[in-house]
């Protein structure tokens, strides 16, 4: 169901002894950060805030430029815009004038794939992320959860080769982020994408993803990576009640803590 040829280049992103000074600041937002995002894997990046995690995922999109050290996509520097990135940033930035409906389809209209396709896909993809019933509403007319899913939708829908996330689902009630997680779990089983997401959320981190790199603050490096080795598909209940669960989650929360304890 997709008219986008993705990039199948088997690494998908490449962070080479990155360090990042903003003009105007004194010392770096992030210094020496390595590591790679291979094709087909979803990695979590936690930290205490300030650490750099929004930073990372705007060096991926190439609207960072770094101080040192390279940014690779596919195996090629990146130098501007990353055009083979969704990003789905903090705020869903939906736009209000358009219908969940064309909101949703607005990728597909850039990349200029025929009408009747564009309705097709749109339709499952409104459907997938239960937003049936609600094609025609305004973004103003839907709730925080409804936005997401649109944003989340449109950028998707596309066949994205990477997806960026920052904090996908941040100011969601714990109902409706349980859902979404779960929704993309589901999503993701069946596009088998590429995604590095930011999350505050160590259950989130540890359901989504196969990877989490944790970071340390002051300023931001990698502390640690670990791996999630948990199957895929996943059902967030059944894993919740597995002994490795607590078990990473625990290992997960030493580090965590102990860095937002040296942030302070
Ligand atoms: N445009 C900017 N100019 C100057 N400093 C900036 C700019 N953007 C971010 N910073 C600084 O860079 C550091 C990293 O910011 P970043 O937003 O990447 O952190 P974060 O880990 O995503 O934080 P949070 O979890 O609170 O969203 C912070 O100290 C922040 O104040």
């Amino acid at each position: 169901m997709s008219t986008t040829q993705r990039n199948s280049h088997p690494e998908a992103l490449r962070l080479e002894h990155v360090t990042l000074e903003f003009p105007g600041t004194h010392r770096p937002a992030i210094e020496d950060v390595s590591f790679k995002v291979d094709r087909g894997r979803v990695v979590a990046v936690i930290g205490p805030s300030g650490c750099g995690k929004s930073t990372i995922l705007n060096l991926a999109a190439g609207l960072l430029t770094p101080t040192q050290g390279q940014v690779h996509y596919a195996g090629e520097q990146v130098t501007g815009v990353n055009s083979d990135a969704a990003y789905v940033t903090q705020q869903s930035h939906l736009l209000p004038w358009l219908s969940v409906r064309a909101n949703i389809g607005l990728a597909l209209k850039f990349r200029k794939v025929p009408k009747e396709e564009r309705e097709e896909r749109v339709a499952h993809w409104v459907e997938l992320v239960g937003l049936t019933g609600f094609e025609n509403h305004f973004p103003r007319e839907l709730s925080g959860g409804m936005q997401k899913r649109c944003a989340i939708a449109r950028a998707l829908i596309y066949n994205p080769s990477i997806v960026l996330m920052d904090e996908p689902f941040g100011p969601l009630d714990a109902i409706t982020r349980l859902e979404l997680q779960q929704e993309l779990l589901n999503i993701w089983r069946e596009q088998n994408g590429t995604l590095v997401f930011v999350t505050h959320d160590l259950n989130e981190a540890i359901y989504l993803a196969d990877e989490v790199i944790v970071m340390s603050k002051g300023p931001g490096t990698i502390r640690r990576v670990m791996q999630v080795p948990f199957e895929r598909p996943r059902q967030i209940g059944s894993l919740v009640e597995s002994p490795e669960f607590s078990e990473l989650y625990n290992d997960l929360w030493g580090l965590f803590a102990a860095e937002r304890k040296a942030a302070v």
